[in-house]
């Protein structure tokens, strides 16, 4: 096992594996020096190795594990093939209120479920596999890398040299120190998407993305869950009201919510698993069959050697980087989850990119003007794009937001998921747009227009005359900016009146 997932798998993963860690794979002879010598093959060292090979650099890439890091083995793509199942399910509970009753309750065969997920996990690998990376002319190395020097790697005995190396090498689930959980034993998202069996009972630890999509989704699929976050709300990177429209869409759905609450221990009776939890002086215990531990990742930075190539690194935060992404070694640069607080697949790939141009082509491009929107895949959904109130009150920005309810959508309130609210907000005084936060179902599609208005500097008043298909849940967004030139005529009426008045 390395980063907590299992390197071979029986039978139907036979394909999977042919194509993210072939078991008869021999790393090539290497071509010394490589142009770039890339660690770690998730989204950031997967989408540097195919760019920069098509742009016709030497690349070697060395994986320690698996094609596709994270997000495509225990990330992005398993998870959101579970949420996917339990939407199905809740839409099949909700049935009789779209005047379609079913004629008995929903059942559930879990194998079949994960037999999906493991499906949909090959089909995708597919895109990025051993054989798609030799096309562009892209070395694979499979073992663990480390640095001997500034300019050289060991692949376990092979000496692989480089004129430029990019450090991808992500994250892995944090673990507390919680007094006894090691004999409990517990699960992480490394092994969540292992699981032979639908648990009776889920008990999550940790409040953000990842516990909040988990607490939903095995909710939806039939567990008694219940989420223990230490903090006063959930997703504490969201704004206060989509974070309380999540509690209670949460609650509606029968997800056990202990919020401010801390789990001071753990112990196992007759086989059953115990959280012992604490919120505001009263003691509580938390019986569960499944413990999934969600309370963020640390960087994978240990094992590479970093102080022979002069890279230097924290255990919290990663490798430290510029702005141009960066390290201490000019020579070295990092993307992705090493180095970034915004851990998500887009940013690893965006920055990627971003340093490979750095790197290889003289670009002086800056990891602080990526614009990277981000969702978090719970009912509704919770998406955002750039600044949020309280950071620019920090940054001194003067800030007027633009709301739109979901129930004044038409499109919304045809589909019966009329929850949630478009919010755009722009600088005070000019139509420009800095931020946005979407809660709504499909908020991660609606998000991405707004990524592409902010892109393209659109402002409000452009914006308000785009037409958008009628109904669709993003004409919300065409609401807001509709309400924003309203609100511009009517301060432009009063100042031109004002002005009458004054010449009267
Ligand atoms: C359950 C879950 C769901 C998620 N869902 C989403 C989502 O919906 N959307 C989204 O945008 N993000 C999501 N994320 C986050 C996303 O998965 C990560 O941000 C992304 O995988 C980061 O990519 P990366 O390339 O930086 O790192 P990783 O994906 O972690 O890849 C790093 C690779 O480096 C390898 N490696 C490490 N050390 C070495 C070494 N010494 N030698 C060789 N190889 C090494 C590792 O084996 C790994 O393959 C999710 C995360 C989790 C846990
Ligand atoms: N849809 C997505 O894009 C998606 C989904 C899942 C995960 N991810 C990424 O994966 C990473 C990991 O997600 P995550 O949710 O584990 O991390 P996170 O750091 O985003 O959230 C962890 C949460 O756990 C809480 N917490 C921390 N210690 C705790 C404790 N001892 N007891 C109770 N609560 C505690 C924190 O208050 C926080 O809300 C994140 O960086 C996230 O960006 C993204």
């Amino acid at each position: 096992m390395q980063d907590g997932v299992p390197i071979t798998k029986p039978g139907d993963e036979d394909r999977f594996l042919r194509r993210v860690r072939p078991s008869d794979w021999k790393n090539p002879v290497p071509r010394n020096p490589y142009d770039i010598a890339i660690v770690g093959a998730g989204p950031a060292g997967l989408e540097a190795a195919e760019y920069a090979a098509r742009l016709g650099f030497s690349v070697a890439l060395i994986e320690r594990n698996r094609l596709g890091g994270n997000s495509l083995n225990a990330g992005s793509v398993p998870s959101k093939a579970i949420i996917c199942t339990a939407r199905v399910c809740s839409t099949m509970r909700d049935a009789e209120a779209f005047g379609a009753p079913i004629p008995s309750a929903p059942s559930l065969d879990f194998d079949k479920v994960m037999a999906r997920m493991r499906r949909i996990r090959t089909r995708i690998s597919g895109y990025h596999s051993v054989h798609e990376l030799a096309e562009p002319g892209v070395d694979i190395f499979f073992g663990s890398a480390r640095f001997e020097s500034a300019d050289t790697l060991f692949v376990d005995d092979a000496p692989v040299h480089f004129k430029k190396a990019l450090i991808a090498t992500g994250a892995r689930p944090g673990v507390p120190n919680i007094p006894g959980l090691d004999q409990t034993g517990y699960r992480t998202s490394a092994t969540i998407f292992e699981m032979a069996a639908l648990p009776t009972r889920l008990a999550i630890i940790g409040g953000g993305p990842l516990g909040c999509e988990m607490a939903q989704a095995f909710c939806g699929l039939g567990s008694h869950v219940t989420i223990v976050q230490n903090d006063p709300k959930f997703l504490p990177r969201e704004e206060r009201d989509a974070a309380e429209i999540l509690s209670r869409s949460m609650a509606r759905d029968g997800v056990d919510i202990r919020l401010n609450t801390t789990v001071v221990g753990a112990r196992r009776v007759n086989g059953i698993k115990i959280l012992e939890t604490v919120n505001n002086d009263v003691k509580g215990d938390i019986q569960a069959d499944e413990i999934l531990l969600s309370i963020g990742r640390v960087p994978n930075v240990e094992k590479l050697n970093l102080a022979a190539a002069g890279v230097t690194f924290d255990e919290d935060h990663g490798i430290k980087v510029d702005d141009f992404l960066r390290s201490t070694n000019p020579n070295v640069y990092a993307a992705g989850d090493v180095c970034l607080a915004l851990k998500f697949t887009n940013a690893a790939q965006s920055s990627a990119r971003m340093a490979v141009r750095n790197a290889l082509m003289q670009a002086q491009q800056r990891q602080s003007s990526l614009v990277i929107p981000w969702c978090t895949y719970c009912d509704p959904e919770i998406a955002h794009i750039g600044l949020h109130v309280w950071e620019a009150r920090q940054q001194s920005i003067p800030i007027k937001s633009f709301t739109v309810m979901m129930h004044d959508v038409d499109r919304a309130i045809t589909d019966g998921r009329d929850t949630g609210f478009v919010k755009i907000h722009i600088s005070e005084g000019s139509d420009r747009i800095l931020g946005a936060t979407i809660v709504s179902s499909r908020a991660s599609e609606l998000i991405n227009e707004m990524a592409v208005i902010m892109s393209a500097g659109i402002g409000m008043k452009a914006l308000a005359e785009v037409a958008h298909t009628y109904p669709a849940q993003s004409e919300a967004i065409l609401l807001a900016a509709q309400a924003y030139t309203r609100n511009f005529d009517e301060a432009a009426k009063r100042a031109a009146s004002g002005n009458a008045d004054n010449g009267k």
